[in-house]
């Protein structure tokens, strides 16, 4: 008879498995945040903060290392698209939070409309 758990009790430990997973994921997105909330006091405007080309490099970067690494890329892509956009607004918060303190330079005026 096979001695592995069956059904419910292997959901349990599977489940306990998945905890232990986001611990460490967490882990490393708190320090990533970190690393991005430092890069952005070097940012001065908004083109710099949504820098859409950088993005499209980590994208593609992150959908062939899930590849690499067996899992689907559409998930890894779609996980890191909802990552970045919340970084992005926190960065834009931080870039307001700064042009309100006198900081970082003032945002351009809006183009005039006739
Ligand atoms: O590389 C940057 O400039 C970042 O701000 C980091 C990051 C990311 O999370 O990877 C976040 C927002 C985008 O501007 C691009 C990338």
């Amino acid at each position: 008879m096979s001695d592995a758990p069956a059904g419910a009790a292997r959901i349990t430990e599977l489940r306990a498995a998945v905890d232990r997973l986001d611990q460490r994921i967490v882990e490393l997105l708190a320090v990533r945040t970190r690393v991005v909330r430092e890069l952005t006091a070097h940012k001065s405007d908004e083109a710099a903060v949504r820098s859409p080309d950088r993005v499209r490099q980590v994208l593609d970067r992150v959908a062939e290392l899930a590849g690499r690494h067996g899992m689907p890329p559409e998930v890894a892509v779609a996980t890191y698209r909802t990552l970045i956009e919340e970084l992005t607004r926190m960065q834009l918060d931080m870039l307001a939070d700064r042009r309100a303190a006198g900081t970082a330079p003032a945002a351009p005026a809006a183009p005039e409309r006739r």
